[in-house]
């Protein structure tokens, strides 16, 4: 990226009562001279039956400005209205004789307006600032931070407000689909509502008593299945080819239980048959097991599509362009299908989907992978409706309960391992189980999938979820979502709110009888790593990612084996794990580690990035702010944070790391209200003197930490530290070479 794009910030009218945002639009700026010629293009994707937008799905125009490379973040142009007819932008397109970069700009500047103009932040109304699951947190910072959080939530309430759009005419072009109910952001480049984000959004609103807002959330999804017969990855029309994980039932069945409204079933029921059917439709495969030779209908993410993701286009066509040899023209839309299904899968993208990790991307292969998390989601979704039916439809009930019945059964024979007691993906590939271990190994036990070999004792039990204690013990933060660092956002060292909220359920999940007894510990000579079934991770605990720590004036890595390798390992407890509770069993005390790591890693992010709350978190000083750049900022709710730090975000990925955040925000409620009196004080490194404030924590997106940030993406945001921009800045150089090649 030879120059970036500036951001023109300016606060919005908004009428009186209602929050104000600022958006922040991003400003098309030339990455080579104006008067130079775009690179030459490859020729055009085939046109895309489900994206017919001549100006924002695959075609001359969009390929166009993506090569052009006018926006740090490609999803910027794919989220600007028109500022004139769809006709006239598409006649002053044609009109461009010389396709320079300067021309490209001027096109973008006279004909497209701000990102997110089509939206408009509304009021909480009856905001009650003090709901009753604050009584559930004992300490004095813990209950200050979980309300300070469920003030969030007035941040990122939004409505679709198309007569924004062209003045009065109406005419002009948005990839908005607009939604008849309000609805919640996460926040960042995230402007619109997104499919299983919304989730753990629901789960935090349940937790704020925000059940109008949950209905509204829910209706928007109804609406959704019944214009589309799905419900799309988000609400951008560059979406409607594909799905995200299906938790509708279950944002149905939390709101059901917590709000006792089951009035929404009349409605809800048979558009909940409809999403089932489009998943069987759509995405079921017959498969025969290579261990018991019987055959199951499973599921899996298989998107149908043969161009660029719109909102990512540059990316994937970077991506496909620059595979050497080059790809034939099926070779080129294959890639582009599994591109698409990799972020319907949610895990846009990791190692855990490549089926060479050498090759990186170039080797998705999720199409052609049977996913343990996407199957345990659907089993589960059938018995919630088995259970919402009940005695008063015996016969869907009992239909339901088949299908959950033959799910679990595929789950066990595909997904279970049972001499390395974990979960693992079935790759059809390969007819095998992929011996790649990733956090998805506890989503059956969160859907109430407990193989017999776990049942039958604590010791076994335990050493299925000894992961959880090593990541404890050998890391600062949380658990990541594979121990491959790879670059990809669904990799390490990254670790993400809702696989916390899934840890600590398939935990919840245990019966208590095989969780009694202390925390085992490691044989002697031997680290928490001695604790886990030969060949579950997969890795030798040498390959295990490094944790840095001081050494003398620089960083080095812990000792990586050995009981030295255990650096969090405390008295009784690791750090920032909470307080040993009397007569505790090895599963509560696992949660407690967990969810007082959860809690600190959130903390102490937004409070590294200038959080503070009056008279109980003082804002740090510019001193230290100055280290994650974040003097002017007001603290960052990051989407995914660091194993290796509390006070880090994530880092990887096609986008520089978003605060805001729904999901975030959702868990840290949930922890809250759930594990409120075990949570203790967080302990946030300094700063100036620890390793981790060199690269931790800072803006990102430009988004203040209250979420206020509706547009303005990325690397253009005021406060971004360069740690975030490295991997964009690779990936980018990358880009730019590969574009000037063709
Ligand atoms: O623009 C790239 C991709 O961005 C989204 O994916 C990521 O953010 C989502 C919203 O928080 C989240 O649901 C997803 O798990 C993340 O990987 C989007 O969902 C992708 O479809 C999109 O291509």
């Amino acid at each position: 990226q030879s120059s970036s794009a500036s951001t023109a910030t300016g606060p919005v009218a908004l009428s009186t009562g209602v929050p104000s945002i600022t958006l922040s639009t991003a400003v098309a700026s030339a990455t080579a001279a104006t008067s130079s010629q775009l690179p030459s293009q490859v020729p055009l994707p085939p046109k895309q039956a489900w994206c017919p937008s001549e100006i924002f799905c695959a075609g001359p125009l969009l390929q166009t400005v993506a090569v052009a490379n006018l926006f740090p973040d490609d999803k910027t142009f794919v989220d600007k209205p028109t500022s004139k007819s769809s006709q006239a932008v598409l006649a002053d397109f044609q009109n461009i004789s010389q396709p320079t970069y300067g021309a490209i700009v001027n096109f973008v500047d006279s004909d497209f307006t701000g990102e997110g103009l089509e939206l408009e932040a509304v009021a909480l109304p009856g905001f009650n600032p003090n709901p009753p699951f604050l009584k559930n947190v004992t300490e004095t910072l813990p209950k200050a931070f979980a309300q300070t959080v469920h003030g969030f939530w007035t941040q990122l309430i939004r409505n679709t407000n198309s007569s924004t759009l062209c003045g009065s005419s109406g005419k002009c072009e948005s990839t908005l689909i607009p939604l008849n109910h309000t609805f919640v952001v996460p926040g960042g480049r995230f402007r619109e509502q997104y499919y299983w984000d919304s989730f753990w959004i629901v789960e935090g609103l349940i937790q704020s008593q925000l059940f109008s807002i949950v209905n509204d959330t829910l209706q928007n999804f109804m609406d959704e299945l019944e214009r589309f017969g799905f419900i799309p990855n988000g609400g951008r029309i560059y979406y409607l080819n594909r799905s995200q994980p299906p938790l509708f039932i279950q944002m149905l069945a939390n709101y059901v239980e917590a709000s006792g409204d089951r009035g929404i079933l009349t409605r809800a029921l048979p558009l909940a048959e409809k999403e089932l059917a489009w998943w069987s439709t759509n995405r079921s495969i017959s498969v025969t097991s290579p261990f018991t030779n019987k055959t199951h209908t499973m599921f899996r993410y298989a998107v149908n599509n043969t161009a660029p993701r719109p909102e990512s286009y540059l990316a994937d066509y970077t991506t496909v362009n620059s595979v050497s040899p080059a790809l034939n023209d099926s070779a080129k839309a294959e890639l582009y299908a599994q591109l698409a299904t990799g972020a319907e899968s949610g895990w846009d993208y990791t190692t855990r989907f490549f089926l060479s990790p050498q090759d990186g991307l170039n080797s998705i292969n999720i199409r052609n992978t049977v996913p343990v998390d996407l199957n345990s989601i659907l089993y589960k979704n059938h018995v919630l409706m088995a259970s919402f039916y009940g005695t008063a439809n015996t016969t869907a009930a009992n239909r339901h309960r088949a299908a959950a019945s033959a799910l679990r059964d595929g789950i066990l024979d595909l997904f279970w391992d049972s001499s390395k007691l974990a979960f693992y993906d079935f790759s059809l590939t390969n007819n095998a189980r992929n011996n790649f271990f990733s956090v998805a190994t506890f989503y059956p036990y969160w859907s109430g999938i407990i193989p017999d070999e776990v049942l039958a004792n604590s010791t076994s039990a335990f050493s299925a979820f000894s992961s959880i204690n090593l990541v404890l013990n050998r890391y600062n933060g949380t658990f990541p979502t594979t121990f491959i660092t790879s670059g990809q956002q669904w990799d390490a060292p990254n670790a993400w709110p809702p696989h916390q909220y899934i840890v600590l359920n398939a935990l919840r999940a245990l019966p208590s009888n095989i969780t009694k007894g202390s925390i085992p510990t490691p044989p002697s000579n031997q680290s928490t790593f001695g604790l886990i079934p030969s060949g579950q991770l997969g890795l030798s605990e040498t390959d295990l990612p490094g944790q840095p720590v001081q050494g003398g004036s620089t960083l080095i890595n812990a000792t990586t084996s050995g009981p030295n390798a255990d650096i969090n390992k405390g008295n009784n407890t690791v750090a920032n794990g909470g307080t040993a509770q009397p007569g505790e069993g090895w599963g509560q005390a696992l949660q407690r580690q967990l969810a007082n790591r959860v809690f600190t890693s959130i903390l102490c992010s937004w409070q590294a990035t200038g959080g503070s709350i009056p008279n109980v978190l003082p804002r740090l000083s510019d001193q230290e702010l100055n280290v994650t750049q974040s003097v002017t900022n007001t603290g960052n709710m990051f989407e995914k944070f660091s194993n290796l730090d509390v006070n880090s975000a994530g880092q990887g990925g096609e986008y520089t790391v978003q605060a805001g955040f729904g999901w975030t925000n959702g868990v840290l409620l949930w922890v809250a209200s759930n594990y409120g009196a075990v949570i203790d004080s967080p302990k946030c490194p300094d700063l100036l003197t620890t390793p981790t404030g060199s690269t931790s924590s800072s803006g990102s997106s430009g988004s203040s930490g209250s979420g206020s940030g509706s547009g303005g993406s990325s690397k253009s945001g005021a406060n971004g530290a360069l740690s975030y921009f490295k991997p964009f800045l690779a990936f980018a150089l990358a880009s730019a070479i590969v574009v000037a090649q063709l």
